[in-house]
């Protein structure tokens, strides 16, 4: 298959597409490892938390006694997720609509949450996202998106939060949701360039802002089946899970207990680090999330 030529875009709200990701049904019912406990008196907040892998954390992190801020650019996928958490652990989290390409956006987010609940100890920056395309053709417009999204987005976040510890001497602790970049991401240059400059942005900010008792991490996904998918052609989808060697997708759960293990007190002793949750696909193979191109299927050979 050829990867899909600019300007095909597939629409994530096709109703003739499978519905993807797991529903707010299953994040009340999946399993925990942790203690019920485990995080009370704890405040995270949860960029992109109206979805996918946001949205497990923030109802994983709400199940374990946290109180939560999410936020993102949709507010009525924001309120779905708050009414949910409501239903199921009686919490009622923070829902701010807002971009995080928009520092001054970021600033008022920063100060609703900490004047609702008076302190962060976890800011997760997982809003993010990217289109499938091959680098040649990017548009000057689709790439600034993505590098202001998950590059500027991320660090105007990480910024803000930081000064705000600093200033009421408090403790922090970041944790920052990239992508799987070691190999290059074919068809995904741009959000390759913008995660591995997060990833080297935390490792240099986990020394520099150790003094102020700040931890900084990346969680690196590989194939997470989401509702985010949705931005990519079912052609290419059927063969996503083929990068890894286990064979399979993960789930927004596996990356919610992620989250929360680096939250917890467990994780106190780790800054600076990657962690990796990808079925083996760093040592494998890479995805072709816009469809592979001839020259490399050979006639369909790795179909
Ligand atoms: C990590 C895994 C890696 C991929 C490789 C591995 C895959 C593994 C599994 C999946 C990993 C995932 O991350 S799944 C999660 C994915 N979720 C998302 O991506 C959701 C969030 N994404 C987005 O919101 C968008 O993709 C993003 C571009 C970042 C922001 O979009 P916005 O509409 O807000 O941005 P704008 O500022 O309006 O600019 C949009 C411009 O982007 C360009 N553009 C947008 N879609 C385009 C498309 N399909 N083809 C060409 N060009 C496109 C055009 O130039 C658009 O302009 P116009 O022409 O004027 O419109
Ligand atoms: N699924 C996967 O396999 C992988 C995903 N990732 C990354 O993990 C993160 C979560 O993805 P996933 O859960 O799969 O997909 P989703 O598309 O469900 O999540 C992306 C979230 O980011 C929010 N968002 C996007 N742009 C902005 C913005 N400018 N300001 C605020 N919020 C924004 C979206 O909310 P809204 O639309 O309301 O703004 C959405 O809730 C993303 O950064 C993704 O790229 C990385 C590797 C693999």
């Amino acid at each position: 298959m050829s990867s899909a030529p600019a300007g095909t875009r597939p629409d994530p709200n096709d109703p003739s597409r499978p519905k993807r990701g797991l529903q707010p049904d299953d994040l009340a019912a999946r399993d925990t490892i942790y203690r019920p406990d485990l995080l009370a008196g704890q405040v995270l907040l949860i960029s992109g938390g109206g979805s996918g892998m946001g949205r497990a954390a923030a109802t994983l992190a709400a199940r374990l006694g946290a109180d939560v801020a999410i936020c993102g650019r949709n507010e009525e996928k924001l309120a779905a997720t708050r009414d949910h958490i409501a239903a199921v652990t009686g919490r009622d989290i923070l829902v701010q609509p807002m971009s995080i390409r928009d520092p001054e956006a970021v600033d008022g987010l920063m100060d609703a949450v900490w004047s609702r609940f008076g302190r962060i100890d976890t800011l997760v920056n997982n809003a993010g996202g990217q289109f499938p395309q091959d680098a040649i053709d990017f548009s000057r417009k689709g790439w600034l998106a993505v590098i202001d999204t998950n590059l500027n987005g991320s660090w105007w976040m990480m910024q803000a939060a930081a000064t705000r510890w600093r200033d009421a001497d408090a403790p922090g602790n970041i944790v920052n949701i990239v992508a799987n970049v070691e190999r290059g991401m074919p068809q995904a240059a741009h959000t390759c360039a913008a995660r591995a400059g997060v990833i080297y942005l935390s490792k240099t900010l986990a020394t520099e802002w150790a003094p102020h008792r700040i931890r900084v991490n990346c969680i690196g996904p590989g194939v997470i089946e989401t509702e985010g998918f949705g931005v990519y052609p079912e052609e290419a989808l059927k063969r996503f899970h083929k990068a890894n060697p286990m064979k399979s997708r993960g789930d927004a759960w596996d990356v919610a207990e992620m989250i929360a293990y680096l939250a917890s007190p467990a994780a106190r002793f780790i800054t600076g680090d990657l962690l990796v949750i990808d079925g083996g696909q760093a040592q494998w193979g890479v995805v072709w999330p816009g469809g592979m191109p001839d020259y490399f299927d050979e006639g369909g050979a790795f179909a």
